[in-house]
């Protein structure tokens, strides 16, 4: 049966790309330009700050001062959770070395960036959340030098608890900008910072898109942009839970979209019921990014089975993907596309987001087709080394050679030539290529 649009969305993550391209590009080329003047002109020009860019012990002290104990001691708790995940990960990476053949030694090394820089959002809401995910797990992964960059406040500066967090998870510096500045300043290296080898971090669809303006030249984690979040529910679902759980992530901002896949009418309708009702209980900005996400980007869809559930779920490939339906472990085998799968009703998405471990900094617009979220593997390059003895060497040599000339390569032919002619002086190999 086709897939059956209860409620269709008039938006994509697509819409209004280019003109974000064309913002992001033109505060790139004036920052790589005018270096710290033009970024500081951004930051009083779209945060309204003028203030301290890098932060003192000081000024370190007197935020992580303001934040009351009984949230520490959360933050504590949220960071111990993501750090021992995060170490879980390191340990099934391995260093191995492998004879591949007599004599050929051929391995692999886990090396971490030397120099990373961390976008911890702030614009709409106080990401602390984000601090914890990106700081913990490039300390985890062994990085040297690790800068943290959010926005100010206007006037003031960055949220204090953002400040606290940053610090108490390992970062060696941070920077009081946002946007596209903040980004900009450590990939270029402004205000006395190493230039980043890899940017981390979500962020807004300008943040975004500077990160993948800026890959090749850095690295990035991966395209995390506006969130996204689908739901998997049966007829055994709570409505009110998954009402609760879509509004949950509306929130995040007027371009977050979230879907509900569905394979029984009724509970859609009541979730159609439910949720309007849900977002104007609010506070104000919340209800105004729920509102709007609903409306503009929201979809809810009626499937004919599971199986056809699972199959759009792929498709749409969501950044947050719940199931609340019959037989998780059935889901689990069968689900492809997600950034990270959160089963059954007695967890949810926001516990994911700030304190259950799994890293909450995952891949939006789709690119959960072909990449996980932030993960220590991605603070790590993945190398490979190879040592031979002369007899090993000799093999390869002779194919070497031989495969080079029929590329066409003659100077990649004869530095197995001279190879083979130094260690085996008496023998004589046929190394042309068969006419
Ligand atoms: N994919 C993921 O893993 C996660 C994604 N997020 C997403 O991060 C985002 C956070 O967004 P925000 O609250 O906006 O904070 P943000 O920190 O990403 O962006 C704020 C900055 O945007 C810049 N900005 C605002 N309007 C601009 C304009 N017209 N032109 C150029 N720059 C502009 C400002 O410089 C400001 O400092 C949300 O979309 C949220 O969904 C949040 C957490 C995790
Ligand atoms: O996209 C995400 O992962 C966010 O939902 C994380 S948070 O809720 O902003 O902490
Ligand atoms: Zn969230």
């Amino acid at each position: 049966m086709a897939l059956r649009y209860l409620k269709k969305a008039p938006k994509t993550a697509a819409t209004d790309a280019g003109e974000t391209r064309r913002i992001v590009q033109k505060i790139l080329d004036e920052i790589e330009q005018g270096g710290d003047k033009a970024a500081r002109k951004y930051a009083l020009e779209l945060d309204k700050y003028d203030g301290n860019i890098v932060l003192t012990r000081d000024e370190i002290e007197a935020a992580s001062a303001q934040v009351p104990q009984r949230l520490q001691d959360d933050i504590r708790f949220a960071h111990d959770n993501v750090q021992r995940f995060a170490r879980a990960q390191r340990d099934s990476l391995r260093d191995f070395s492998v004879e591949l053949i007599p004599g050929l030694t051929t391995g692999q090394r886990a090396i971490p960036c030397r120099s990373v820089g961390c976008y911890v959002p702030g614009g709409r809401y106080s990401h602390v959340a984000s601090a914890i995910m990106t700081v913990t797990t490039a300390k985890v992964a062994g990085c040297q030098n690790i800068t943290a960059c959010s926005p100010p406040r206007p006037g003031v500066g960055i949220n204090p608890a953002i400040i606290f967090t940053a610090d108490l998870c390992g970062a060696d510096r941070i920077l009081s900008l946002g946007g596209v500045q903040g980004i900009a300043a450590m990939a270029y290296g402004l205000f006395g910072s190493p230039p980043a080898d890899i940017l981390v971090g979500p962020g807004n669809q300008f943040v975004a898109e500077a990160k993948r303006i800026l890959f090749g030249r850095v690295g990035i984690d991966m395209f995390a942009g506006p969130t996204d979040s689908l739901i998997l529910a049966d007829s055994g679902a709570d409505p009110m839970l998954v009402a609760a759980d879509l509004v949950g992530q509306a929130e995040h901002g007027y371009n977050s979209p979230v879907w509900l896949l569905t394979d029984d009418q009724a509970l859609a309708d009541k979730v159609l019921a439910l949720v309007p009702r849900l977002i104007a209980d609010l506070p104000e900005v919340n209800r105004m990014n729920a509102d709007a996400a609903w409306r503009d980007y929201a979809e809810v869809i009626l499937c004919a089975d599971r199986e056809e559930m699972a199959s759009a779920s792929d498709d749409y490939a969501p950044e947050h993907l719940t199931v609340q339906a019959a037989d998780p472990d059935w889901w689990l085998n069968r689900l492809q596309c997600y950034g990270s799968l959160f089963l059954g009703e007695e967890t949810t998405v926001a516990f994911g987001d700030k304190a259950s471990g799994p890293n909450h900094v995952l891949p939006t617009s789709g690119a959960a087709r072909y990449t996980g979220g932030l993960s220590v593997h991605k603070y790590m390059k993945l190398v490979t080394w190879q040592r031979a003895t002369r007899e090993g060497a000799r093999p390869i040599a002779e194919a070497t050679a031989r495969i080079s000339r029929l590329e066409g390569m003659e100077g990649h032919a004869r530095t197995a030539d001279i190879r083979l002619k130094k260690y085996f002086p008496d023998t004589s190999f046929d190394l042309d290529v068969a006419k």
